[in-house]
């Protein structure tokens, strides 16, 4: 098991707002996170409460409107352009013209790493992703299983200290998702990076988290964090143990509890 307890990754006060016409939007406010080094930390929370805006702040995309984030020293910028991020999205965005070890071949590319290298990582990187064998098919000849392991594959090979995961399995039925989920924590583990999760599937949290953190909308913000202190490798059996069903239910009555508190005019009871 690779959890840590330093912190690589710290948020303080974080707040976004977004300009809506001649007003503004508060998507997040009072957002203060830490992430234990090579931990996994997991996102949850109802769809519009701000998952993937602090996901896309702390990875640099967008910059926040309030507060400060640091991540191992550094400013988000800092950290990106110092090639510390791996990205893996919801839809896995390959490039159709190029064979599954060229895609995942691209990143070392754009980093001029010389060609026998850039071979020899993304084959061993296909590898941990269970796709030996797999190196030369198109991605139009890859199952959505496959195509996403290429795209994790691609994320890691650039050795991320952060790996950010925004609903990456989305759109694959149930138990293709769950066993990606084991894939996941499985090539998680061997790769020894800090990983950030993004979901709003409850199960799905409690499987690979250390720590699900709890998120509430209007305004976005942190309702609880959750250590899911159950032991590693978790299997899909493991979802059926009292343990496992007792996280869920905890995060699911949290959730449904904030959920039945908020106006959706705009206002929360808390
Ligand atoms: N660029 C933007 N301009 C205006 N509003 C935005 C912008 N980006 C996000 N929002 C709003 O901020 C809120 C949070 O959005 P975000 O996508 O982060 O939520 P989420 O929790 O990831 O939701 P989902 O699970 O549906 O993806 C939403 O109400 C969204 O409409």
């Amino acid at each position: 098991m690779s959890t840590g307890t330093a912190p690589t990754v710290t948020l303080d006060s974080v707040g976004m707002d977004f300009p809506v016409g001649r007003t503004t939007f508060t998507a997040l406010d009072g957002v203060s996170l830490s992430l234990p080094e090579r931990g996994f930390t997991t996102l949850l929370g109802p769809s519009g409460c701000g998952k993937s805006t602090l996901l896309r702040i702390i990875a640099d995309v967008i910059q926040p409107t309030r507060g400060s984030v640091d991540l191992f020293g550094m400013t988000p910028h800092q950290a990106r352009t110092s090639g510390l991020f791996g990205f893996v999205f919801q839809d896995p965005v390959l490039l159709p013209w190029r064979s599954a070890l060229g895609n995942v071949e691209l990143p070392l590319e754009a980093q001029g790493v010389s060609k026998s290298e850039r071979r020899e990582r993304a084959m061993e990187q296909l590898r941990l992703v269970g796709l030996d064998g797999f190196e030369n098919h198109l991605p139009a000849k890859l199952s959505g299983g496959m195509a996403r392991r290429v795209a994790i594959a691609r994320a890691l090979v650039v050795q991320p200290s952060i790996l950010f995961l925004d609903e990456p399995f989305n759109g694959l039925d149930e138990l293709r998702r769950r066993q990606m989920n084991v894939e996941l924590q499985r090539i998680w583990s061997a790769s020894g990076t800090t990983a950030l999760l993004v979901t709003h599937n409850v199960a799905e949290a409690v499987f690979l988290s250390d720590t699900v953190v709890v998120m509430g909308r209007n305004p976005g913000h942190i309702l609880t964090e959750r250590t899911i202190d159950l032991p590693r490798p978790r299997n899909i059996d493991d979802a059926l143990s009292p343990e496992f069903i007792a996280h869920e239910r905890a995060l699911t009555d949290l959730l449904s509890a904030h959920e039945a508190g908020i106006d959706d005019t705009g206002t929360s009871d808390g």
